[in-house]
């Protein structure tokens, strides 16, 4: 059983479909980084796979229940952080700690104590004096005190500070290590998603362009330069080009893969040099997103399960 399933979840707001036929299939225990640039539809489906969101078509399953129709006892076994962490601002950290535990029938205490402790978190502090970094550490320790086996959170270090993150991540991933839990987070931060996301998702409008592991988007995404004595030629598009455009006297092309075909297209153009560089996950999402929406390659999965490569954006 996949702990987190959708098969062409599509939402429209008014007739533009701002998630359009996405099919996702996470295994357990995966750390998934969900990516794309402003309004490219991450929060709407993450709001979908919560029950918050209705879908006009398709249909999302976490741990195997159908979402639309998800039974009390399943939901606390998932949980879910939102956008700029809501709290009840009224209540201290302990009379929100006190206030959710209830809701609960599994709760890790200690689990609690230990995060509070070790953010140094106030007790008696009001959640409304919190800072960003605090209330993140706050909703994380809510979040995974129930000892949930799907962790889903929307963009979680959103505004905060570089030390904070990096300590916010840590706890993260002792707490996914403890006992392999699955997780689906969003950012914007790919430094971050290439420390812990072991396979990524990127959405270009709606749909969900990319769907595999991380390293194997950042190895496949390439930058070739050809080097020529005047002008540059045109690229005249095809051999999986994501962008091209001209540097001086060369042509850079982003190219996903860059094998002996595309190679063999390359130099046809009869540059005097052909460069072939690796980029890092930031750089390789940069020119993969800002490249000519329409002629993206698809490139979803390099899965052999059929049922992984199923077409995504149709609606
Ligand atoms: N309730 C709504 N009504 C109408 N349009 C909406 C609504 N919610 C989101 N949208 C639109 O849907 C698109 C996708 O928004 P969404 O918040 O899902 O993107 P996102 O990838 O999470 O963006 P960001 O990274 O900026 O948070 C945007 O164009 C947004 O304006």
């Amino acid at each position: 059983m996949l702990p987190l399933a959708t098969t062409r979840l599509t939402k429209f707001y008014g007739n533009r479909p701002v998630v359009n036929s996405v099919n996702l299939a996470i295994p357990s225990g995966c750390v998934y980084g969900l990516l794309g640039r402003n309004g490219a539809g991450k929060s709407t489906l993450i709001k979908m796979l919560m029950g918050m969101v209705q879908p006009d078509a398709g249909e999302a399953t976490l741990l195997g229940h159908n979402v639309a129709e998800m039974p009390a006892e399943v939901r606390q076994r998932i949980a879910y952080i939102a956008e700029g962490h809501p709290l009840y601002d009224w209540m201290t950290i302990q009379q929100a700690i006190d206030f959710v535990a209830p809701f609960y029938t599994r709760w890790n205490g200690r689990l609690v104590d230990q995060i509070i402790n070790h953010f140094e978190l106030p007790r008696r502090g009001k959640l409304r004096r919190l800072s960003n970094g605090q209330r993140a550490q706050v909703s994380l320790a809510l979040a995974v005190a129930p000892e949930p086996e799907l962790l889903i959170l929307d963009d979680p270090t959103l505004g905060l500070d570089t030390v904070v993150r990096r300590d916010f991540l840590e706890s993260l991933i002792q707490i996914i290590q403890r006992k392999g839990r699955t997780i689906l987070f969003s950012s914007h931060i790919l430094g971050d998603v290439e420390r812990i996301a072991d396979r990524i998702g990127v959405m270009v409008d709606g749909v969900l362009r990319v769907d595999c592991p991380t390293e194997h988007f950042r190895e496949s995404i390439k930058l070739v330069t050809l080097e020529f004595r005047g002008v540059p030629p045109d690229w005249s598009g095809g051999g999986g080009v994501v962008s091209s455009r001209h540097v001086g006297s060369n042509l850079e092309l982003i190219t996903v893969g860059f094998d002996a075909e595309q190679r063999e297209l390359a130099e046809s153009l009869e540059p005097l040099a052909i460069d072939v560089l690796d980029l890092n996950l930031e750089d390789a999402f940069i020119e993969y997103t800002r490249g000519p929406k329409r002629s993206l390659p698809l490139f979803v999965t390099e899965s052999t399960d059929d049922s992984y490569a199923r077409p995504q954006g149709v609606a």
